[in-house]
Parts: structure tokens; C-alpha cells; sequence
């Protein structure tokens, strides 16, 4: 029999541990399989700002599976449509950009959910049920669905208890380029105003006991983000180690 496949990141929220993630910006089913094996516990598979389509997601998620990470898909944006097919190729775990109120918080969990709970559209021969084989897929599913919203401009700074309380909310990300720039600051998430919001950012959350989590590619400021209570962090991205590497490389032999 097909077995329902449980969620080791939603468990690992729940259970409030840090989990340690990477940014997959590459659009590649063999850069994901191989970051897979290094032992992360989540990969980022970026839809929003990285040319990646249904296809290219469903050859890394099953590029990943058998690595230790789990994978997690952001829509372009906090669609209905793009929701349900990121769902149907089998994603468990969605970061949807730019949720600005309680009113689109409960808009993305609902795309989530199917009816009566949300408006899911229902496919009974998707690979999120192993094309139908899982037994009573359809009634399960939301169990192991995992909603992390981004908070990432002042507005939604704002409202980030009411955000973070919406039924079937499982985790507040914040976005660090998004943020800075609505905060006045473009392109220096390292100004003083902005990590003073992120610390607030997670203060906040800690206290209403919703997990928070948080992207950088810079070491110190990734283990102070955990210091301060972020709990899943991505701590660099393929396109970023992949760049860093090369250049180094290349200067070892073609001095700048
Ligand atoms: O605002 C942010 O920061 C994010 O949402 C993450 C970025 O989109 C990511 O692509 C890094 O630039």
C-alpha cells in the first residue's frame, strides 16, 4: 500500500526545533539532489524570483526526496492557482511572498484547504497522492500541509500577531530585501532600523509561539538571527555558494 507521507519539517515546527535551510535559486534538479545530501533540513525551491516552473519544481522535489531536506516551494505570488498545482505535483510545505493582512493570510491557508475548509481544487490523480494510490488522501492532506506566510513590508509588520494566529498558519517568515525596502532602506537589510524590526519581528512571534524564520547569506548574521529566536533560517543559497566558489577559483589563477 501507498503510505501518506508525513511532513519532518511541519514536525519539526511543531516541535519548535531549529531547522537549517538553503535558498535552490538554480532552477536545477541536480543542484537540489546535490545540496540534498549535505544535510539540510529544508531547501527553498523559488519560484518568485527565479525562473522556475511547475516541471523544473517537480523534478527537484523528486530530485531531493531521498536527502535529508525537506522541500518547500514558494509561489510567485499568494495565488490560488499557483497554490494548487505547487500542492498537486506534491509539495507539502508553501511560502507564500507578501501577505499583508489577516484577510490574505486566511486567503492562502484557504487555497490550501479542500472545501469545506478552503477551496482547494480536487485532482484524485495527482502525485501529492502518489496518483491516487495514497488511501484517503483527500481527508488527510491538511494534516501534513505546512503555511508559512512572509511578512515583509511595515504593514504587515503591523498586524504580524493577527497574521501569525490564523488558523492553519504554521510559521512567519521574514523577508529581509523586502522588508528593508519598505522600510526606507533598499538593498541594506544590515541598517540599524531593520534589524531592530527583525529582532521586534521575532520577539513578537516567540511570544504568540509561532516559529519564525528568516534568509541570509552571511554567516555572523545567521547565527545572531537564531540567537535571537529564529527557528528556521536559510542560511545561504546554491546560486550564492555556486558564485562565491567559481570567483574564488577563477582568482586563484586570473589575479583581478
Ligand atoms: O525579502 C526577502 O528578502 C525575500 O523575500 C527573499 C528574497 O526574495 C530572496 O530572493 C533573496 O533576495
Amino acid at each position: 500500500m501507498t503510505e501518506f507521507r508525513r511532513n519532518a519539517f511541519k514536525a519539526g515546527l511543531r516541535a519548535k526545533k531549529l531547522q537549517i535551510g538553503l535558498w535552490q535559486s538554480l532552477c536545477s534538479n541536480i543542484a537540489a539532489e546535490i545540496c540534498s545530501d549535505s544535510g539540510f533540513d529544508w531547501l527553498l525551491l523559488d519560484t518568485e524570483h527565479s525562473p522556475n516552473e511547475i516541471p523544473d519544481l517537480l523534478s527537484q522535489l523528486q530530485a531531493i526526496e531521498k536527502g535529508t531536506a525537506t522541500g518547500i516551494i514558494r509561489p510567485a505570488w499568494n495565488d490560488a492557482v499557483l497554490i494548487k498545482r505547487c500542492l498537486d505535483i506534491g509539495a507539502q510545505t508553501l511560502l507564500i511572498p507578501y501577505v499583508q493582512s489577516v484577510e490574505e493570510a486566511k486567503a492562502a491557508v484557504a487555497a490550501t484547504r479542500y472545501p469545506p475548509h478552503g477551496i482547494r481544487g480536487v485532482s484524485v490523480a495527482a502525485r501529492a497522492s502518489r496518483y491516487g494510490r495514497v488511501p484517503g488522501y483527500l481527508t488527510k492532506a491538511n494534516e501534513e500541509i505546512c503555511v508559512l506566510v512572509q511578512v515583509e513590508t511595515r504593514q504587515s509588520l503591523d498586524a504580524i500577531e493577527g497574521i501569525a494566529a490564523v488558523e492553519g498558519v504554521d510559521g512567519v517568515f521574514i523577508g529581509p530585501s523586502d522588508l528593508a525596502a519598505s522600510l526606507g532602506h533598499l538593498g541594506n537589510p544590515q541598517h540599524a532600523d531593520v534589524q531592530a524590526a527583525m529582532k521586534e519581528a521575532v520577539e513578537r512571534l516567540t511570544k504568540v509561539g509561532k516559529p519564525a524564520g528568516i534568509l541570509t547569506g552571511n554567516e555572523e548574521e545567521a547565527r545572531r538571527y537564531i540567537d535571537w529566536g529564529y527557528l528556521f533560517v536559510a542560511v545561504g543559497s546554491d546560486v550564492g555558494l555556486l558564485a562565491k566558489s567559481a570567483d574564488t577559483l577563477a582568482r586563484k589563477f586570473k589575479p583581478a
